[in-house]
Formats: C-alpha cells, sequence, structure tokens
C-alpha cells in the first residue's frame, strides 16, 4: 500500500500542497480531479517517488521511501506503473522496445509471448514496429499503458491519460483500465474528464479525489 503522511511540498517556498494525508488500499480505484496548477501531476510524482516532500512522509509497504537502497527503487518501480501525460517514450526505438524496455532496464527476461499478448490486449499488435512519431494519440496512450503494466505492477498510476485522445478512445483505455482493477490491481487517474470519471462511476466503485486549497479532500457525489 502507498500512502502518504502529513505531507508537504513545495517548488519555491510556498506549500503547493500542505499536510496530505491519504492512501491507495488494494485494490481501489481512484480518479484525482482539481484545476490546471492545483498540483495533480505533483502529487502524482511524490506518490511514485519521482518527488521527494518537502515534510511528512510517502510510504510503500510502511517503508518511507525516502530511505530505499538501490533495490527498493528497483522494486517501487516494479509496484508502481506509469502513465506519463507526454507518454516519454524514445523515438528512435520502435513500439516493442519502448513497451519492453522496463524489463531490460530492470534486467527483466522478455517473453515475447506475453508482450505480443499484451500488445495485443491493447490493440496494437500491427503496429509494433511503428516508432513513437508514427503512432496517434489513441495508439501512444495505450502503449504508454502497455510499457506501465508490463512489469505486472501492483499499481498503475496515470497522468491525464486521455488528455489528447476522442471520446471513444478515451472510453477504450478507460475499459482497459477497468479490465486491470478487476483484475486486483490498484489504479489512480490525474484528470479533467468529468465524462471520463462518469463513465468509470457506473462500471466501478471509483472514489474521486479533488485537490482544494492545497489539500486533498473527497469530491462531492455531484461532480
Ligand atoms: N519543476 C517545477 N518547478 C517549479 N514549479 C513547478 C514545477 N512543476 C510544476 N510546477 C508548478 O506547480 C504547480 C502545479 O503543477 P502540476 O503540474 O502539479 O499541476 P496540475 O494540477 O497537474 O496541472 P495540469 O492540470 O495543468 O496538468 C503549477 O503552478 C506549476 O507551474
Amino acid at each position: 500500500m502507498i500512502k502518504l503522511d502529513d505531507v508537504s511540498y513545495s517548488y519555491d517556498g510556498t506549500d503547493l500542497l500542505h499536510g496530505i494525508s491519504m492512501h491507495l488500499a488494494k485494490g481501489s480505484f481512484h480518479f484525482l480531479t482539481g484545476p490546471s496548477g492545483a498540483g495533480k501531476s505533483t502529487l502524482l510524482k511524490l506518490l511514485y517517488g519521482e518527488l521527494t516532500p518537502t515534510k511528512g512522509m510517502v510510504s510503500l509497504e510502511n517503508q518511507d521511501l525516502r530511505g530505499l537502497d538501490r533495490d527498493g527503487v528497483a522494486m517501487l518501480r516494479r509496484y508502481v506503473g506509469i502513465v506519463h501525460q507526454d507518454c516519454q517514450f524514445l523515438d528512435h526505438l520502435n513500439l516493442w522496445d519502448n513497451v519492453t524496455l522496463p524489463l531490460r532496464v530492470a534486467s527483466e527476461p522478455t517473453k515475447p509471448q506475453d508482450v505480443a499478448d499484451l500488445l495485443g490486449w491493447v490493440g496494437l499488435t500491427s503496429r509494433v514496429e511503428a516508432t513513437p512519431p508514427e503512432l496517434s494519440g489513441g495508439e501512444r496512450q495505450r502503449a504508454a499503458l502497455a510499457r506501465a503494466v508490463v512489469m505486472s505492477p501492483e499499481v498503475v498510476i496515470a497522468d491525464e491519460p486521455t488528455g489528447n485522445i476522442d471520446w471513444e478512445m478515451s472510453k477504450k483505455l478507460l475499459s482497459l483500465l477497468i479490465e486491470l482493477n478487476k483484475m486486483g490491481k490498484t489504479i489512480l487517474i490525474a484528470t479533467h474528464d468529468l465524462a471520463l470519471i462518469r463513465a468509470a462511476k457506473s462500471e466501478v466503485a471509483a472514489r474521486v479525489l479533488r485537490i482544494s486549497n492545497r489539500q486533498v479532500i473527497q469530491a462531492g457525489a455531484d461532480l
């Protein structure tokens, strides 16, 4: 379980996030919303260890992320799969090599059939040779999801995964995330897309969190 205890974060001496305590229970499905600039991406980065809190503690299975040694960081990378807002692909590598990169970085074997199944699951079997610039927005997002789950993480964190894609593709991506949740994965999605949240709530018991006044609050049922 990932947990924040009284976490504050500031880029410039003034707290952007202040005194936040929350946890992602195993198997839960959360949305994180709030106005542009409220700190959604920052909060996600704290949760997956890219940023260190100015104050307070982020822990994974009760272990402070700040104290993680090399093995601990490797465990964190396995535990949490991330769909970055801008996908963050290597443009000179094809889709297959981008999706399997986390395995090579972690010195894990690439099992071709597993990767082929994964790419089939996201509907990209015919695009394995394409490089990221040759992919459409929806293909890139599905490839980013495939890369996020290639190491079978327990938690998937997605930052605005439907920001640049149309509604049909957004629903497709959502259905993949719901499928993962039904397999027991913990899901956290930062989004502005209220239609996406409503669509998810008709299928899963999703909780909606909102960043407001530097705090994380439970969003109202009205949304
Ligand atoms: N590396 C950084 N250095 C300084 N300020 C930053 C940095 N990253 C983000 N900020 C600022 O922190 C604030 C919150 O940014 P963040 O990206 O977390 O917000 P957000 O809620 O995800 O926004 P959006 O919905 O527009 O993606 C913004 O004012 C942003 O300019």
